[in-house]
């Protein structure tokens, strides 16, 4: 007899920030009991923040700090606990207790060389802890669920906080682990974001890394199609926190999700696409608000034919790279520079030159550029502008891109058939004195 069809719901932050959150979920969940589903839940709201604030603490030498905002984040799970389950159920709290305890753990060592590798094994608490709140309130909801350490199925490399996967091992460890307990009749829950290498060491697949985890579950188990469940009812033509007139589109194509996701469309992380696209599975985007909404298809099959769509990337710093020597930026200096890029882990989201000039537009992570420029001082002479942001239209027109350049400083514009791109600051205020 062939296996039913199987989905995947990914759930994030948002839809589990608090208890009310959660009993929201669990409701979603009940129209879906006896189905074969995998849950792959993120942390709750803003617990990785809050972690990476531990991480910085410890590395830095803060312990006091790390252990502080370690407690208060015990602390305020414990209430989330209470409120969902009335008394809080004792196996529970034990394990919410020994997944702290093994955080605090850490905090009696020394920082490790690499501050990766400590923010990995700290921040990974977050979706460790919220996998095993939903899965202990499914069950408390009579929705048999079986909880899932995502760390023995998703294989990556040794480069943490962006674990590189490791598809293979993925795969065989997935199909393993998953339809056993999926033929028993229950949901299985797992974490999204993180991962582990073959040595067990706990890895991290890159902020809001959770969409990715999905479909890498998705890609192994030949989902029927994978939804993940947003506080917006779908695929916007942009940010609503950061535009008004925003609308839905509801369906959209591969490509055009890839394009937007790279430029910064942060409602689905980049990489989720290609494995669902690989195998042709749909990928619903959907509302934890209104869930009988239709939200947008993703597929191969929707048209070409789009509204603008404006996709913001925050946080980029513009490189200026010019030779010492007033030589041209010739081809061995370009592969020099990207082998400098790539050591760096710099993600470069533009880039333009001219005869004796070569501009990047980059994440402006940690002190990456700084570390960047410092390899290449010899060579080359380097200017940094910050606090950019760069805006990416797709299917501009001229109106919707004077609309974006309004009371901003344009430093850098890139234009391709369908897409501009943009990159700006705000213009400094300068306001007359009394
Ligand atoms: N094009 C877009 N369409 C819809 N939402 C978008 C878009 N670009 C950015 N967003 C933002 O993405 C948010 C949802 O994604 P995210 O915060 O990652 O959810 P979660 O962490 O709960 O999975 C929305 O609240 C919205 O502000
Ligand atoms: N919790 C991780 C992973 C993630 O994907 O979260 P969310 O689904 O809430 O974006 C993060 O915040 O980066």
């Amino acid at each position: 007899m062939l296996a039913q069809p199987l989905n995947v719901f990914k759930f994030g932050g948002a839809s589990l920030k608090d208890a009310a959150a959660i009993r929201n979920v669990a409701n979603i969940l009940k129209a879906y009991k006896g189905k074969r589903l995998v849950i792959v839940v993120s942390a709750m709201g803003k617990t990785t923040n809050a972690l990476e604030v531990v991480a910085r603490a410890y590395t830095t030498g803060d312990t006091e700090t790390a252990r502080r905002k370690l407690s208060e984040l015990h602390n305020s799970t414990m209430t989330t606990v209470k409120e969902l389950f009335g008394d809080t159920p004792e196996e529970l709290a034990a394990s919410l207790n020994d997944l702290f305890v093994s955080v605090e753990w850490v905090f009696e060592d020394e920082p490790n060389e690499s501050y990766d590798y400590d923010y990995d094994q700290i921040v990974s608490l977050g979706e460790l802890v919220s996998s095993q709140v939903v899965a202990a309130y499914l069950k408390h909801e009579d929705l048999p669920t079986s909880w899932l350490d995502a760390r023995d199925c998703i294989i990556t490399d040794n480069t943490y906080r962006e674990g590189w996967v490791q598809w293979p091992e993925t795969q065989s460890r997935i199909s393993n682990a998953v339809p056993p307990l999926l033929d028993e009749g229950n949901f299985v829950l797992t974490q999204g974001f993180i991962g582990s290498t073959t040595e067990n060491f706990t890895t991290t697949l890159g902020r809001e890394g959770s969409d990715y985890s999905a479909a890498i579950f998705s890609y192994c188990l030949d989902a029927e199609a994978m939804s993940i469940w947003k506080d917006v009812p779908g695929v916007l033509t942009a940010d609503p926190r950061l535009f008004e007139n925003v609308s839905k589109v509801d369906r959209l194509s591969y490509k055009e999700a890839i394009e937007m996701t790279y430029y910064g469309a942060s409602i689905i992380h980049p990489k989720t696409i290609k494995p669902l696209q690989n195998k042709s599975i749909p990928l619903h985007v959907r509302s934890f608000i209104d869930p009988l909404s239709p939200g947008t298809e993703i597929t191969s099959e929707a048209g070409d034919t789009y509204p603008p769509m404006v996709a913001v990337e925050k946080e980029q710093a513009l490189v200026n790279i010019s030779t010492r020597d007033f030589s041209f930026v010739a081809e061995h200096h370009i592969r020099e520079l990207f082998e400098h890029i790539t050591t760096t882990r710099l993600q470069v989201n533009m880039m333009q030159n001219t005869a004796i000039s070569f501009n990047v537009v980059v994440n402006d992570i940690d002190d990456r550029v700084e570390r960047f420029c410092k390899l290449i001082d010899k060579d080359f002479k380097t200017t940094v502008d910050r606090d950019l942001e760069l805006i990416t239209v797709r299917h501009y027109t001229n109106e919707v891109a004077e609309s974006m350049r309004r009371g901003k400083v344009q430093l850098l514009e890139g234009r391709m058939p369908l897409t501009l791109q943009m990159v700006v600051k705000e213009i400094p205020v300068i306001r007359r004195k009394r």
